[in-house]
């Protein structure tokens, strides 16, 4: 049986057959005051949605006097993700990373050089490496859930925030941290995570408490991971890791990485990787662990796999784990953990929905795509607001037949999300091995999201009870 949650439910617009080009409909401000309690009492989602009845898939509302014109479904959004960066990027959007990330990468720097480093990332993270990654990801999630008893009771949430931290510290950072000095770097990561809020992301060079912590934790963590490279490109030493991969990367004139910009990579990599990783990790269990049909055939799964590769798993077992794949996939369509994309439209641009009608975007517009809402499009997702991972299956790729950007969690086109394999690799390592040797059972309620965050995530703890297989419950 399905489990149905409480959540939103969008139905179509209504169908219209006008053509005329015209500018977006405007949310005036006291439309959106009305809409305030249930900003208040359901969240960013319900409040979105509730707009998207109102005006569409296209409409403009002005946040804090900046006019934002929100899209809305794979009809409207094919420009947002692959128009040329000079006609719609991030412009200045994300200046918040400069300081997390240091000027010498990403938004410190000009476009062409932006997109070289975009390159490593993509080099760094290609799919063909993760084979060589998969192992020590394994080793990683094996030590840790050896140090669980028998039995006892977790907060998953908490657990897979630290397991996600020890293995981006091996794969992508290296032995060196992973050693030596995690304790310090995950401190020290910790305190930039936490300084992204919405006052950072609006004035990141504001001189608050927060953003001060911010900056003298990325100091300690440049000066820890600078003398790992310069250890590294001294001694000549080469490792298998992510950081490798970065420190041999080359610009297309022959310069090689510089060592501020190899150490603004690598901290840009762990930003986009941990936290989505942690909380999908915990999306994942949350869902599973409250579908008991889903839950039987992940399990099932893992014993046919198991069967077959007898001397134990890696990348070729991973890569055939679909059940698996499909119950990750379906937690992060109704989860994404970044809920909103937002780009700057340097020139104007139309759009047609799905009912027809032609939008004018105006140059200059901050452009939107709510991804909590463009995957719980029903004339996409059959009953959006059901866990379902079969909508994904062989017989109805819900998502393939929605068209292309149906499927959003991971964005799309110029800026698709890099480590979309990197992610599902080791979300599927660490619940592999939890369904294959653990049994588990949910105790905490289902968790709400918590939209107080700049990054939303599971509200609060998510505690289960574990008993490992084979062991006898205590009395
Ligand atoms: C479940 C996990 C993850 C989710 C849901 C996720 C989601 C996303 C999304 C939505 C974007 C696009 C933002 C935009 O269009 O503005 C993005 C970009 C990116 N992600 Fe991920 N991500 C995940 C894991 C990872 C991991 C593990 C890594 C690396 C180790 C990573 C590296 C990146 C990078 C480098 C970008 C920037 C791409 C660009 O701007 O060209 N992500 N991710």
């Amino acid at each position: 049986t399905k489990i149905a949650r409480a959540r939103i439910t969008i139905v179509d617009p209504p169908r219209t057959t006008t053509t005329t080009t015209q500018p977006p409909p405007v949310v005036n401000g006291i439309a959106l005051l009305r809409l305030l309690p249930t900003l208040s009492k359901k969240g960013l989602p319900a409040m979105v949605n509730d707009l998207y009845l109102k005006f569409g898939s296209v409409f403009m509302v002005s946040v804090f006097g900046i006019k934002v014109t929100i899209l809305i479904g794979p009809e409207v959004t094919p420009h947002f993700f692959q128009g040329l960066e000079s006609e719609i990027s991030h412009g200045n959007l994300l200046e918040f990373t400069v300081p997390m990330f240091g000027e010498a990468v990403g938004y410190g720097r000009d476009a062409a050089t932006r997109i070289e480093q975009t390159r490593f990332h993509i080099e760094a993270l290609r799919p063909s490496r993760l084979k060589n990654h998969v192992y020590p990801m394994i080793q990683e999630v094996e030590d840790y859930f050896a140090k669980w008893g028998n039995e006892g009771i977790v907060d998953l949430k908490l657990e897979f925030e630290r397991l996600l931290m020890l293995i981006s510290s091996r794969v992508l950072l290296g032995k060196e941290v992973r050693e030596t000095m995690f304790d310090e770097v995950y401190t020290l990561f910790r305190e930039i995570e936490n300084g992204v809020t919405v006052i950072s992301f609006l004035f990141p060079y504001l001189p608050i408490p927060a953003n001060h912590r911010r900056d003298r934790a990325r100091t300690r963590l440049t000066e820890i991971l600078s003398d790992v490279v310069k250890s590294r490109k001294n001694s000549g030493r080469v490792e298998e890791d992510t950081l490798q991969k970065l420190i041999d990367s080359k610009y297309k004139d022959g310069r090689s990485t510089t060592v501020p910009e190899v150490v603004g990579l690598i901290i840009g990599l762990l930003f986009a990787g941990k936290h989505t990783s942690s909380h999908t990790s915990t999306w994942t269990g949350a869902c599973l662990l409250s579908h008991p049909m889903f839950l039987r055939a992940a399990i099932e799964e893992q014993k046919q796999i198991g069967r077959k590769y007898k001397d134990g798993l890696g990348y070729d077992a991973m890569l055939e784990m679909d059940t698996l794949h499909s119950c990750i996939k379906e937690a992060l369509r109704m989860h994404p953990p970044t809920p909103m994309l937002v780009r700057k439209a340097h020139k104007h641009f139309t759009v047609q929905t799905k009912q027809g009608k032609q939008y004018d975007i105006p140059e200059g517009h901050t452009v939107a795509s709510p991804i909590v809402v463009n995957n719980n499009i029903p004339y996409i997702y059959k009953d959006p607001e059901v866990y379902d991972p079969d909508r994904f299956g062989p017989k109805r790729q819900e998502d393939k037949v929605g068209g292309k950007f149906s499927y959003t969690s991971f964005s799309g086109g110029r800026h698709t999300c890099t480590g979309e394999a990197y992610a599902y690799m080791q979300i599927k390592v660490i619940w592999s091995h939890l369904l294959s040797n653990f049994e588990l059972k949910l105790i905490s309620p289902f968790p709400k999201t918590d939209w107080s965050k700049f990054l939303p995530e599971p509200e609060g703890t998510l505690f289960v009870r574990y008993k490992r297989n084979g062991c006898r419950a205590s009395t």
